[in-house]
C-alpha cells in the first residue's frame, strides 16, 4: 500500500501517447512496490486497477498476519479471483493493471492462460526490500515473511510475457521507464 504517488511527478507532455491497452500484472515479492507502481500506471493511463491483496480470502490474510507463509492450496482460490478480474478486463478492452505477487511460474501460467496478460517484474535487492518492509507500517504482511517470499519466487523466464524493470529507483522514474517500455511494445 504505497504512500508515494508516482503519477504526480509525471508531466502532462510525457502523457500516455502511444500506449495501447495492456493487461498488466505487477508482480514480485512483498514490498517491491507493486501497489505504488500499479496505481501510478492506472492513474496515468486511466486504466482500471485492482489491488490483488484485496482479493485474498480472510483466512489467507489471517495466516500471513500470523507470520505463516501461504501454500499452493491457500493461493489457488485467490489466483482464480485474480484471473476472473483479468478476464473481465480483457472483455472491457481499455487496459488494466493488477497487483499480484505471482511468485511461481505455475501461478503466472494460471493467470495468463488464454489471456493477453503481461507481467511487470519489479526487481529489487533483498537489502532494499528488508529496509522498506521494516519502515512500512499499517500493512498485514510482517517483514519476517520476506525470506519465504524470496525463496518461493521463481524469476520469470525469457519465454514468459515479462517486462523487467528495476524497482529501486524513485517511483516517478520507475513509472517513466515502464511507460516507455509499454510504448515500445506493440
Ligand atoms: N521505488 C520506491 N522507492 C522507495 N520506496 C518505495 C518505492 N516503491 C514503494 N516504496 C515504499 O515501499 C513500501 C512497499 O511498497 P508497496 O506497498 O507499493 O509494495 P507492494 O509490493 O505492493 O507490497 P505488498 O505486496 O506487501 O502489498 C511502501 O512503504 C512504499 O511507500
Ligand atoms: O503469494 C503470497 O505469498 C502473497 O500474495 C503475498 O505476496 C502478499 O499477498 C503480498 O505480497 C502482501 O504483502
Amino acid at each position: 500500500m504505497g504512500t508515494l504517488n508516482p503519477a504526480q511527478a509525471v508531466t502532462e507532455d510525457t502523457a500516455d501517447i502511444g500506449v495501447k491497452p495492456h493487461y498488466l500484472v505487477v508482480m514480485g515479492v512483498s514490498g517491491t512496490g507493486k501497489t505504488t507502481v500499479a496505481t501510478g500506471v492506472a492513474t496515468r493511463l486511466g486504466w482500471n486497477f485492482q489491488e490483488g491483496d484485496a482479493l485474498h480470502p480472510q483466512s489467507n490474510v489471517d495466516k500471513m498476519s500470523a507470520g505463516k507463509p501461504l501454500t499452493d492450496e491457500d493461493r489457488a482460490p485467490w489466483l482464480e479471483l485474480c484471473r476472473d478480474w483479468l478476464r473481465e478486463q480483457v472483455k472491457l478492452g481499455k487496459g488494466a493493471v493488477l497487483t499480484c505477487s505471482a511468485l511461481k511460474r505455475i501461478y503466472r501460467d494460471t493467470l495468463s492462460k488464454g489471456l493477453p496478460v503481461e507481467f511487470v517484474h519489479l526487481q529489487i535487492s533483498p537489502d532494499v526490500l528488508t529496509e522498506r518492509m521494516n519502515q512500512r507500517s499499517g500493512h498485514f504482511m510482517p517483514p519476517s515473511l520476506l525470506p519465504s517470499q524470496l525463496a518461493t519466487l521463481e524469476e520469470p523466464g525469457d519465454d514468459e510475457p515479462v517486462i523487467r524493470v528495476s524497482g529501486e529507483a524513485p517511483p516517478p522514474l520507475i513509472l517513466e521507464k515502464l511507460l516507455s517500455r509499454l510504448r515500445d511494445r506493440k
